[in-house]
Order: C-alpha cells, then structure tokens, then sequence
C-alpha cells in the first residue's frame, strides 16, 4: 500500500502539540511523570524484592534479582531527577536498534520532561524490560505477572457469570440472526467496558469494584458514556462477512482479555469470522496489557479454573467456563485463533507509521483482515499520535495513512483515560467540559469508532 507522504510527519514535528509535563506541573502528563510511573516502578523494584527474598537458590540469582533492584532504582532516578533519556542497551532483541535510532535522529539529548508523553512512558517499559532481558536468572521474568493475575483470580465469579451470559447470547444468536445486531452491539460494550480494568491507571483494582462494573454494563447505565458510538457502522461491515478476518490489538489482560475472547468467540460461533487473529506484546508492558503467557494463562484456567485457585463457584457456570475453555484451546489449536505479538507494538512509532516502521505487522497481518479492533486509551492514543487534534477531527483524518481506502476497517474500543480525543462533535465536548472537568481523562467515557477503509462505501 503506497504511503502518502503528506499525511506522515516526523516524529518530533507532528501538526499539532503533543502532550509534554506542563513546567507548572498542571498536566496530567506532568502528574503522571511525577507521581503514578515513579510509583508504578516503585512498586516493581518492590515486588522484585520480594521475589528475591522467596527465591531459593541459586545464590547467584539472588544476587543478580538485587542488582536488577539497584538498576530499576537507577532508572527512576534518572526520571525524578530529569536526566536526558539514554540509549538502550543491547538486551538481545530486534527492536533495540530501531529504538536508539529513533531516540538519535529525533529526540537527542531530551531529558524526560522535555519528552511528550507517549514517548517517555513508552520508553520507560522498554527500558524496564531491557534491564529484566540482559540478566541471567530473570530475562523471562514477567514483573507484572502476580498483579495481573491476582486481580483475575479475585474476579472468578464476575468471570464465570460473564461467560454464561455470552454462551447463553452465542446460542441465541445461532438460532436466530435477527438476534445478532443487538447482541454484537452488546459484546462491543463489554470490550469497550473491559477497558476500565487497567492496573496502569488503577492498581488497586478490587473485586467489588469489577462487580460494580459488570452490574453497570449489563443495566446499560453505561450507554450514554459512549461519547462517539459507531457501532451501527460497523455492525454494518461485520454483517457482511461470512468466514472474515478479524484482528484484535489486545490491551490489558485479565477481565478485559475474557471480554475480548468473548467477542471472538462469538464471531466465530455465528460464521462471521473464519480466522480471529490477537496481537499481544512480547514484553511486560502498561503494567497489565496481554502479553502470550497471559493469554493461555486466561485459556487454561477457564478450562480448570481450579488452577487460579479461586474460590468456589457456581456448578453451572463452572461447567460452561470449562466448555469454553475447551473450545479456545481447539481454536488456538485448530489456527482459528492465531497470536502474533510482533515487536512493533512495544516500539516507539504511533501506528500511522505501521506501513514503513512496522511491516511485519501491517502487510503481514492487519492488512489482511477485514476489521482491526485496536483496544484501549494506549492504542488509541498512538492511533492519533497522542496528538493535541481539535476535538472534531475526524477519527479516519487523525489515523493518516492506515485510513487509506484500501486498508482495513479500524476500529478503536477505548474508555478515555488521557487528554487527546477525536472525532468528538464541540457542542458535545462543552457539555463534557461542564458535566466533568476532566472526562478525558476519567476513564469514565468511552468511544466506539470506525475508519471504515475499504468498506467505505
Ligand atoms: O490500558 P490502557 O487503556 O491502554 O490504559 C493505559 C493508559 O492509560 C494511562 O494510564 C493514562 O493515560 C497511560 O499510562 C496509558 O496510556
């Protein structure tokens, strides 16, 4: 797909501000380089801590888990203190050359709060993974493992419920097409709504507040928070497959994983997808986002959920969530279900460069399918470069290249947790404005919205 030049920019030199720490620190960026990362990292050299003092043996990894401890308060350091971002060191993996060329040619020299904000925050997981990956005893170490799944475990009962709900819409569906719009339109809400359950923006997710979530979503008290809602649009689109593609851009693990599987399931029992393909990270990333181990981890304690040694549940819905189970693993099994974590997505370009900076992703598989969900305020934000846009642009004008009339549809699921939107009509901004000073960034709305590529007419 030829790239019109015109709709890329350089990275340091986009159209419209990008969001940097405000110096009278009165940004959210500013309040999240000077209070919730250093506290995110905090939390890991802790529970590195921890792991160490549990580890028996070797004593060389002992030693190597305190000095990675040593390395990680080294990199807050440099943050809290506003070094100039480094380069990375070599930890072995493909990307670590496209990312120091990246911080060469167009931030040299920045310090982090010179930096905008999707870039820093992007750079500062990559560094953390780095300092796991160059060890001996930790490289495969995921640091954010026990959150994920403990947050998860705590959910069981919300998560068996759930899968009862979608098994009893898949039957329906199956039975009756009629039924179909209403209830792809309802699984777009519980993806859109799984989005809320971020460990990056709320650590200390409890299971009373997913409950209080899930009892939200199903009363449909949340439909009026959708401030842009396509989902007629793309009902339109998914209607017309029969045996599709479908790509799912993953974002957190955990509920908002099983709301993702379910909507591919679902796609797949009604014959609108033959393939679904999830693309996971291949390293720790935002704390909670899906990475391959998570995702079969989700899989394989939905066919014995005794393994997340949960507490009891229901017979029932015990029954059905291992009857699905079962059906996902023969789906990943079968290649219905593929994951594909390429390095792209833990790289430093917003996804209008997918075409020239992330080949093997884009021509390799999401120009392949007929919709891209990307799920998410991260994915979202490098959508639209993090960009400053006036609130109305259109979403498809603030994708650039990846909304050409020969790509895929695009479709964002995202709850807003962070400044930068699009798409949004300026009547309807003011009235956000005065019903919540700060809705962008509340994860409290959300929008469902489509580039509709080369479905658009
Ligand atoms: O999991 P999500 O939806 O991508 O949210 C993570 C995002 O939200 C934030 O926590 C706040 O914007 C950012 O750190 C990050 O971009």
């Amino acid at each position: 797909m030829p790239v019109d030049a015109g709709l890329l920019f350089a990275p340091n030199d986009p159209p419209f501000k990008a969001h940097v720490a405000a110096p009278d620190g009165s940004n959210f960026t500013y309040a999240s380089l000077h209070d919730r990362v250093p506290h995110i990292l905090t939390d890991v050299i802790n529970d590195l801590y921890a792991a160490v003092q549990e580890r028996a043996g070797p004593e060389a990894a002992v030693a190597e888990g305190k000095a990675l401890t040593g390395e990680l308060s080294r990199l807050k350091h440099e943050m809290v203190t506003n070094k100039p971002l480094t380069p990375l060191e070599d930890d072995g993996e493909e990307d670590v050359a496209a990312w120091n060329h990246w911080l060469a040619t167009y931030f040299p020299g920045a310090t982090w709060y010179q930096t905008p904000f999707l870039a820093w925050e992007t750079y500062m997981y990559r560094r953390m993974a780095g300092i796991f990956r160059r060890s001996q005893h930790w490289a495969a170490h995921d640091f954010f493992a026990a959150r994920k799944e403990a947050t998860f475990r705590a959910s069981m009962a919300a998560v068996a419920q759930l899968c009862a709900r979608v098994d009893a819409l898949t039957a329906e569906s199956a039975a009756d097409p009629a039924k179909r719009r209403v209830a792809f339109a309802e699984l777009l809400q519980a993806s859109l709504w799984g989005n809320q359950t971020d460990l990056s923006m709320f650590p200390d997710l409890t299971s009373e507040a997913l409950e209080e979530m899930q009892a939200r979503m199903a009363s449909g008290a949340n439909g009026s928070k959708v401030v842009a809602n396509d989902t007629d649009r793309i009902w339109q689109i998914a209607a017309r497959l029969r045996g599709g593609r479908i790509d799912i851009v993953l974002d957190n693990s955990g509920f908002e994983l099983l709301q993702d599987v379910l909507l591919a399931h679902w796609l797949v029992a009604v014959g609108i997808a033959a393939k679904v393909v999830f693309h996971p990270k291949r390293i720790p990333w935002y704390v909670s986002d899906v990475t391959n181990r998570d995702f079969h981890w989700l899989v394989d304690v939905a066919r014995d959920p005794s393994l997340a040694g949960a507490p009891g549940l229901a017979p029932g819905d015990e029954a059905t969530l291992r009857r699905l189970g079962a059906c996902w693993a023969g789906l990943l099994a079968d290649g219905v279900w593929e994951l594909r974590d390429e390095l792209f997505w833990t790289g430093p370009y917003g996804f209008r460069y997918l075409p020239t900076e992330g080949r093997d992703a884009w021509e390799n598989a999401l120009v392949k399918a007929d919709i891209v969900f990307f799920k998410g305020d991260l994915n979202y934000r490098k959508l639209v470069y993090d960009l400053d846009w006036p609130v109305a642009t259109p979403f498809a004008e603030a994708l650039g290249p990846i909304a050409a009339p020969d790509a895929p549809a695009i479709v964002a699921l995202r709850t807003a947790k962070c400044d930068t939107i699009v798409g949004i009509d300026e009547a309807r901004a003011r009235e956000l404005s005065a019903e919540h000073k700060d809705w962008a960034c509340s994860g409290q709305y959300g929008v469902i919205q489509l580039s509709p590529g080369r479905w658009a007419c």
